[in-house]
């Protein structure tokens, strides 16, 4: 049974077309790199497999039922690490973890307890008692990520989850992905990071202006498109090859006086 099935999904905001009809077959077990230009649609896709956006035509199932049918049961097995993340600023870390860990059916004692552990285990956990507004941007998004997985859901949706983050944490997180995969887990993995994307993920998905234009794992893809690294081959796909006019452009205004 695919973990996810997409059925002629499109979505529009006002006379705006965002997703022109994708269909898309997902099975447990990957990491799914979700790619695309600024506004190609990969949030919005992710925000209507999580229920958040309404208003699309075509189907999501989501093990094997349809999002629109089945009350929202599916959502506990599912944790989301937005692009920018609104956490309580006036929460501690501690008052926030085991909020959302009962939001998503955990007792508050196994939230503050796996709360507690993880965050120790990324070396936060010093700010355990402390305001998340007196947090700084990685140690944010390590809460933000220990959120989001605190239930360990089946399902990880993952946008630009390794913002801020240093590389000590990047190597870290990365090998928790990679083990959560091997556990069968699946994980769509949104990034404008191309040599992680092209590194961690099983399949690369890329989305040109609300359509599927690439599809397959990271050989399939240089083999049927372009030889190259992952960065190339979505410029090319993309349509950008102006970039050494478009740089020498902006420094000629910068230097206008
Ligand atoms: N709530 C909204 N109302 C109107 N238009 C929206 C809304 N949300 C998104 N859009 C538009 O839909 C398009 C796709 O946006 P989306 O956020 O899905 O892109 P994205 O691929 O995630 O981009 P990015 O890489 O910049 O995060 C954009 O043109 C955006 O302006």
């Amino acid at each position: 049974m695919n973990v996810i099935e997409i059925k002629d999904l499109r979505m529009n905001y006002g006379q705006k077309e965002v997703l022109k009809g994708i269909n898309l077959n997902i099975d447990r077990g990957n990491i799914i790199g979700y790619i695309g230009s600024n506004g190609a649609g990969k949030s919005t896709t992710i925000k209507i497999l999580l229920g958040l956006v309404k208003g699309y035509s075509g189907s999501v199932y989501i093990f094997g039922n349809d999002i629109e049918d089945i009350n929202n049961k599916y959502k506990n097995k599912i944790g989301y690490v937005p692009e920018v993340a609104k956490v309580y600023e006036s929460l501690t870390a501690r008052e926030y973890l085991t909020f959302i860990g009962q939001v998503y059916g955990l007792s508050y004692e196994k939230s503050d307890k796996k709360a507690r552990r993880l965050m120790e285990i990324l070396k936060i956990e010093h700010a355990y008692e402390s305001r998340l507004s007196s947090f700084s941007k990685g140690m944010k998004q390590k809460v933000v990520i220990i959120s989001s997985m605190l239930h360990n859901p089946d399902i990880l949706f993952l946008d630009e989850p390794l913002s801020g983050l240093d590389a000590n944490s990047v190597l870290l997180i990365k090998e928790i992905l990679h083990k959560l995969k091997q556990e069968g887990k699946t994980i769509f993995y949104s990034s404008h990071i191309m040599e992680v994307v092209e590194k961690i993920s099983d399949r690369i998905i890329l989305l040109d202006k609300g359509n599927i234009v690439a599809d397959g794992n990271f050989e399939q893809i240089k083999n049927t498109n372009f030889e190259g690294s992952l960065e190339e081959i979505f410029n090319q796909l993309t349509g950008f090859e102006e970039h050494s006019n478009l740089s020498d452009e902006f420094i000629k205004v910068l230097k206008e006086v």
